[in-house]
């Protein structure tokens, strides 16, 4: 079994990587933008802003399983490069689909709460209607749409509020910014579920499993668009409290940061970000049978690893 991690540089690559879990199926090939790996080892160079310089690289390989992380993340210079995120995060997802239709391969792919307009009330359903408010998540959308189109096997897992020890992320910037301010302002009127990466990576291996014990028939039941986050919910701001808690709690913080709320407009960002972000996570557990755990508890995690608590 050959595997194509793409993306192992980013949050969630790199904890694919450190998990080890992937690797332990078959032969792990990891790809990174620039061929350069996080801790040194060599990677494949896969750039997703050059779709065409795909195929080659997937010819060469011949992987069985493609397992995509890279994205265009930066929600708001996405406004002011929507053509690159599209490359990126649509067009490329496409030729993967192609390729991967072509040679009867399963393709993994990661999605985004930001596909919703977020004026539901109730959590969504991976069906839901869709309608981006953003330039990222346009370029998502089409990715979905890509694959989908593509006619290839796909597990195309709709994620939100990634955060891990390392990379860039909410947590780490809070926690940044909590040690340089005395007061933090942040939104309490977006609603969604902090998931760690730990979680994705350990739901996603079920996943995976679950796959590889799957006939044909089932795996054509099996294809398709799953929510994968923590379960639960809360605001930014209740995130940010959430933090600051968890790092005093364990004595890890000198001060701790006034967390005051604020609504959406107080806090003017290039991008619109959608008010209701809660995924219904119930169709991933039942067909996989694996129960997706409360957001705080990855929280603790993280907390703990970054810390060095925990090895
Ligand atoms: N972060 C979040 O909050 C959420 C993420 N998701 C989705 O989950 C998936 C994983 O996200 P996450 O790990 O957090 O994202 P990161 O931004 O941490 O990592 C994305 C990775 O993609 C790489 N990348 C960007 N552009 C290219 C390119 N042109 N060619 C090759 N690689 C490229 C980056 O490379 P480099 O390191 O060189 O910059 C980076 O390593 C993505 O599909 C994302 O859309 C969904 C919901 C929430
Ligand atoms: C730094 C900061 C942010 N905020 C707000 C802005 C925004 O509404 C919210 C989150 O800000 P961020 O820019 O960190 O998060 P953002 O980049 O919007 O996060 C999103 O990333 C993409 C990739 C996804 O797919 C989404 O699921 C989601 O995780 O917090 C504050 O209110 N105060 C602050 O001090």
């Amino acid at each position: 079994m050959k595997i194509l991690l793409l993306g192992a540089n980013g949050q969630l690559g790199r904890s694919f990587i450190e998990h080890g879990g992937l690797a332990r199926q078959g032969s792990l090939i990891a790809a990174t933008r620039d061929g350069l790996r996080f801790d040194g080892a060599e990677a494949e160079t896969a750039d997703l802003s050059q779709p065409e310089s795909l195929q080659p690289m997937l010819d060469r390989h011949r992987p069985d399983i493609i397992v995509n992380t890279a994205a265009y993340t930066a929600v708001d210079r996405a406004e002011s490069e929507e053509a690159l995120a599209t490359r990126i995060n649509g067009d490329a997802v496409g030729v993967l689909g192609t390729w991967a239709a072509a040679n009867q391969v399963l393709v993994v792919h990661y999605s985004t709460d930001y596909v919703f307009n977020g004026r539901g009330t109730t959590p969504y359903a991976p069906d839901a209607p869709t309608e981006p408010l953003g330039a990222y998540g346009r370029s998502k959308l089409a990715g979905e749409q890509a694959l989908a189109a593509s006619g290839a096997a796909h597990l195309l897992l709709r994620t939100a509020w990634v955060y891990a020890p390392h990379g860039n992320n909410f947590l780490r910037t809070m926690l940044r910014l909590g040690a340089e301010r005395e007061q933090l302002k942040v939104v309490a009127d977006q609603q969604g579920s902090p998931t760690d990466t730990r979680l994705i990576v350990d739901a996603t291996l079920a996943a995976l499993s679950s796959w590889q014990q799957a006939d044909a028939g089932r795996r054509r039941e099996l294809s398709g668009t799953y929510h994968l986050v923590a379960s639960g919910h809360t605001s930014w701001h209740g995130f940010a409290s959430a933090i600051m808690q968890e790092a005093k709690a364990r004595g890890l913080l000198a001060r701790v940061p006034e967390i005051t709320p604020i609504s959406t407009r107080q806090f003017p960002t290039p991008a619109q970000r959608p008010g209701w972000s809660v995924l219904d996570n119930s169709g991933f557990q039942r067909q996989f049978g694996y129960p997706l755990p409360a957001w705080q508890q990855g929280l603790r995690h993280v907390i703990e690893t970054l810390y060095g608590l925990v090895p």
